[in-house]
């Protein structure tokens, strides 16, 4: 419920948006391909930066945000916001800030429903073309990404703050009115977006500004133009102007001046950041660096990387623990935070006729890689030749670390970034494929004893600094439930007989500990309480009108 001036509004139950199939035929293929057409057609797009209500050409050197399935071509070019820039931002978001906060919460609400619908409608073809092209995504995984879950941050957002808001305090003294009030943070947000998920981007934005905060948005370059859509659709939606910044930088030298002018200024209060395990530390310390400069302590939430896993106990069901291997492990080319990369198997279930490894083989075989626009492929490209690259150089490192490469191992940057979907088996669990982020489709499996199964729980545990996902494909209750206990502190979403990827708003919130972030619970209630100061306010209808106590009297 939200109270406006006269009435307290109840909002419309929200709902997770259903995924369009995009079958041959279908009205929503069609007008997928007319939406890539038409974008392929009239790229490359110029994105400015947008500061103050108005768009803002950057001047100097631009940089194209090419398509990884064909990167020849940009799909769109966009300019160095600066640190002056960046200090103009701050500015005109702190001037927006009054009347921001003070918009009753139901009209902010209806802003993001709104731009929900358009997201699910009006915008559905083209949000979805733009992710495709420009972060590599097949048709699915751009339907389950910038149209189903962007969609749901935003309206499950608004149902999330409005439960938070109805938190009040449940004792009232006779004569007393308690009430908490829940303000957005003195000062700006700062978010910093990855490219791997359009749906991200607009949730690092949405719900900072859903609680009524002002923030400064630097996206991510490999999703400038994606994000720039889910900012155009904001406006749309009657988000005011000068709310949202958009301050689109190359990474590099350019991106850490504008950050280190950013995170200097006095009314930083909050990050809200996506993206790399090292990236975010070293946000972190510069901000520690920076702690006698600010107002306010700012509220640092950030969600990093992942060494994911995959734990099949010998009773698993053989053909859903590959399926889940194989989809956790190669959709997306493996650049899923959530991403399976370790996989750990019985040595009873592995080899022979009809077993894991016949049947993880002869499946990944069936997989084929291609351009984006091709839809039958259920892999495209990696993001970049910084990723094929990294790829391939750990494919070199497992060998040189006595790994055996069963499926994959090479790649094609010619025309697009295609590394095939390897996979290697190792005899050393600490090897550096077992351990390191790779963040591409490069899946590690190593083989344990059937009677070692708890030592491999442990074994998983210790591996690695990350916690983000994992899951178990067991059906020995007691095995399950033994591994749900020594795996406890692993990982942040945890999936019994399920993939370690495909967390959906509103039903598994999303976030890891450890060094995968600062587990906030994307998708849920908790990440709004990061973004809010709470007033507690006492009202006495009767205040006392002498000081002493009864207590104070003689006897
Ligand atoms: N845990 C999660 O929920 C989650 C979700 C998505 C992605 N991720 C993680 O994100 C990473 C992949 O995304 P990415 O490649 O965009 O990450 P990244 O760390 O390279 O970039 C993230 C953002 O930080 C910016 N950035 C890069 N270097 C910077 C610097 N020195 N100073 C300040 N900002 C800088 C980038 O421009 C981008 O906006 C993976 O590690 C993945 O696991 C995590
Ligand atoms: N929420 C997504 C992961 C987002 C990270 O990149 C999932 O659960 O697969």
């Amino acid at each position: 419920m939200s109270v406006s001036t006269n009435a307290i509004f109840k909002l419309p139950t929200v709902k997770n948006e259903p995924n369009f199939n995009y079958a041959p035929g279908s009205p929503e293929r069609a007008a997928l391909k007319k939406a890539l057409a038409e974008l392929e057609a009239a790229a490359p797009f110029e994105v400015p930066a947008f500061v103050g209500g108005k768009e803002v050409k950057v001047s100097g050197e631009r940089t194209e945000q090419p398509m990884p399935h064909n990167h020849k071509k940009a799909l769109c070019t966009f300019g160095t916001s600066t640190p002056d820039l960046a200090s103009q931002a701050i500015e005109a978001a702190l001037a927006a800030q009054p009347e921001w906060e003070a918009m009753p919460f139901n009209d902010r609400a209806a802003i993001f429903l709104r731009a929900a619908d358009l997201i699910s409608g009006k915008y559905r073809a083209k949000i979805c073309a733009a992710t495709m092209l420009g972060q590599g995504k097949n048709v699915w995984q751009a339907e389950i990404d910038a149209a189903a879950e962007l969609a749901d941050f935003f309206r499950f957002g608004a149902a999330q703050v409005e439960q938070l808001y109805a938190m009040q305090p449940t004792e009232n003294s006779p004569g007393v009115w308690n009430r908490t009030e829940y303000r957005p943070l003195e000062g700006f947000v700062f978010a910093v977006t990855p490219f791997n998920f359009t749906a991200i981007g607009g949730n690092l934005v949405g719900a900072p500004a859903l609680t009524g905060n002002v923030l400064v948005w630097k996206p991510s370059p490999m999703a400038t133009y994606a994000s720039w859509l889910v900012f155009q659709i904001l406006l749309e939606a009657g988000l005011p102007k000068n709310v949202i910044q958009f301050l689109p930088c190359p990474n590099g030298d350019a991106t850490i001046s504008l950050v280190d002018r950013v995170l200097s200024h006095r009314m930083f209060a909050g990050l809200h950041f996506t993206g790399s395990t090292h990236v975010f530390r070293h946000l972190w310390q510069k901000i520690g660096n920076n702690i006698n400069n600010y107002l306010s302590y700012p509220r640092i939430v950030g969600e990093t990387g992942g060494k994911n896993f995959q734990l099949v106990h010998p009773s698993a069901n053989v053909r859903a623990a590959v399926t889940g291997a194989i989809r956790g492990a190669f959709e997306y080319q493996g650049q899923k935070c959530s991403a399976l990369s370790r996989l750990y198997v019985p040595r009873g279930l592995w080899e022979g006729e009809g077993k894991f490894k016949e049947i993880l083989l002869s499946e990944t075989a069936k997989i084929t890689l291609g351009p984006v626009t091709e839809f039958e492929h259920f892999m495209g490209p990696v993001i970049s030749q910084a990723s094929f690259d990294k790829c391939l150089s750990y494919v070199e490192k497992a060998k040189q670390a006595g790994g055996e490469v069963l499926a994959g191992g090479k790649g094609d940057a010619s025309s697009g970034y295609y590394v095939e979907p390897t996979i290697i088996l190792t005899k050393d669990p600490r090897s550096p494929t077992m351990v390191d982020e790779i963040f591409g489709p490069v899946l590690t499996v190593y083989i344990y004893e059937d009677d070692q199964f708890e030592e491999t729980c442990k074994l998983i545990d210790q591996t690695t600094t990350y916690a983000l996902t994992g899951c178990i494909f067991s059906d020995d209750r007691a095995a399950t439930v033994k591994a749900g206990a020594l795996l406890r502190h692993a990982a942040g979403n945890y999936y019994i007989n399920d993939k370690s990827t495909g967390a959906v708003v509103g039903a598994q919130p999303f976030g890891g500990a450890r060094g995968s972030g600062t587990n906030d619970k994307a998708g849920s209630m908790s990440i709004f309480f990061r973004f809010v100061q709470a007033r507690s306010v006492k009202e006495s209808f009767s205040p006392p009108e002498s000081f002493p106590y009864p207590s104070n009297q003689r006897d």
